[in-house]
């Protein structure tokens, strides 16, 4: 059952016009991943990138161009890695050799991103379809619109509520860092400046924390990284939370779950029992999916994902 109503979305949308839309998606996700571990993560932050900016509508997934500075540019976006925008183009030219200009790039995003989830171990969910595909995407948008590692946790609630999401729901969406990494840049303030007396946040684990200063010291061009789970980090699982306590967590927004009496007790609950972080996981993703949809005129059915179909836009 949705949360949301009168978007106009439904489970069936392309049943007549592109019947092979599901077997599609899922054919290409999991060859894809099974390639490139890296890419269900990689998907399920771009699709948050999405959603959270303009709404779910692929406007993260244009190329900029000479008329345009595209979402894509902001530097927030850059560490999205190309697997991700590839697994969505590859999908995209399967579905047009099969049905020629039916279904969005916005839809692909929110159907890969859940079958990627269910393929790591995590929950399904149902996911409405319908969207279209937005006709804006300006760099500018994004500052203000998504989360950041050094944010306050006051900050980063007051961020979700005016997307509409509880303390308990972003607690909840915050189990996504259950699989991927974060570059050392997101958290090399916490092992090597952390304050005056103290150059290390003694509430990380010390040895994770000297694993983690020798992997960053070797980090020459920026490209080295963490990852956010660093016990089962490609498996769609609770421990995020279980990490949290024992000071296994490198981004500081993560460990704040557990300092502020807004979220320490969702994380503890997500801890002891992997059902109810995956029901409200799945819930609050059902939700994250439906975020400011586009739909009729609003948008339209993009021919490449990369590019709005009047390149003069
Ligand atoms: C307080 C809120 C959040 C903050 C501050 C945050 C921040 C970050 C940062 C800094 C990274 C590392 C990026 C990099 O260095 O490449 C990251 C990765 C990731 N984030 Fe979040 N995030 C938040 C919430 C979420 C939510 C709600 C989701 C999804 C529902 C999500 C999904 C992911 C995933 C899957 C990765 C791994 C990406 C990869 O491996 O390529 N995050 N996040
Ligand atoms: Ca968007
Ligand atoms: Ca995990």
């Amino acid at each position: 059952k949705s949360n949301n109503k009168n978007n106009n979305l439904s489970i069936d949308y392309y049943k007549k016009t592109c019947p092979d839309f599901g077997r599609i998606v899922r054919e290409q996700i999991q060859e894809k991943q099974s390639k490139q571990p890296t890419t269900a993560a990689g998907t399920l932050r771009l699709f948050l990138h999405d959603c959270m900016v303009e709404g779910c509508d692929g406007s993260v997934l244009v190329a900029s161009n000479s008329f345009n500075k595209a979402e894509r540019d902001a530097d927030i976006n850059l560490s999205l890695p190309g697997d991700a925008f590839d697994v969505v183009a590859r999908i995209k030219t399967m579905l047009e050799l099969s049905c020629p200009n039916v279904v969005s790039c916005s839809d692909i995003l929110a159907e890969a991103t859940r079958d990627l989830v269910v393929m790591q171990g995590g929950p399904f969910y149902t996911v409405p379809l319908g969207r279209k595909d937005g006709l804006v995407s300006k760099v500018e948008s994004v500052e203000g619109n998504l989360p950041r590692s050094n944010m306050t946790m006051d900050q980063i609630l007051k961020l979700f509520a005016a997307k509409g999401f509880s303390a308990k729901e972003m607690v909840a969406l915050m189990g996504a860092h259950t699989i991927g990494f974060a570059h050392c840049t997101e958290f090399k303030d916490r092992i090597y400046k952390y304050s005056k007396t103290t150059p290390t946040d003694p509430e990380i684990n010390p040895k994770y924390a000297e694993a983690l200063k020798s992997m960053c010291a070797n980090d020459t061009n920026g490209t080295m990284s963490a990852f956010n789970d660093v016990l089962t980090p490609n498996k769609f699982d609770n421990m995020y939370y279980k990490n949290l306590p024992r000071g296994l967590a490198a981004l500081a927004s993560d460990h704040a779950l557990i300092k502020d009496s807004r979220t320490k007790g969702f994380a503890e609950l997500y801890a002891a029992n992997q059902t109810a972080f995956f029901d409200d996981f799945a819930r609050a993703m059902e939700k994250l999916s439906v975020l400011h949809v586009k739909t009729g005129n609003a948008g339209e059915v993009r021919r490449r994902c990369d590019s709005f179909n009047d390149l003069m836009t």
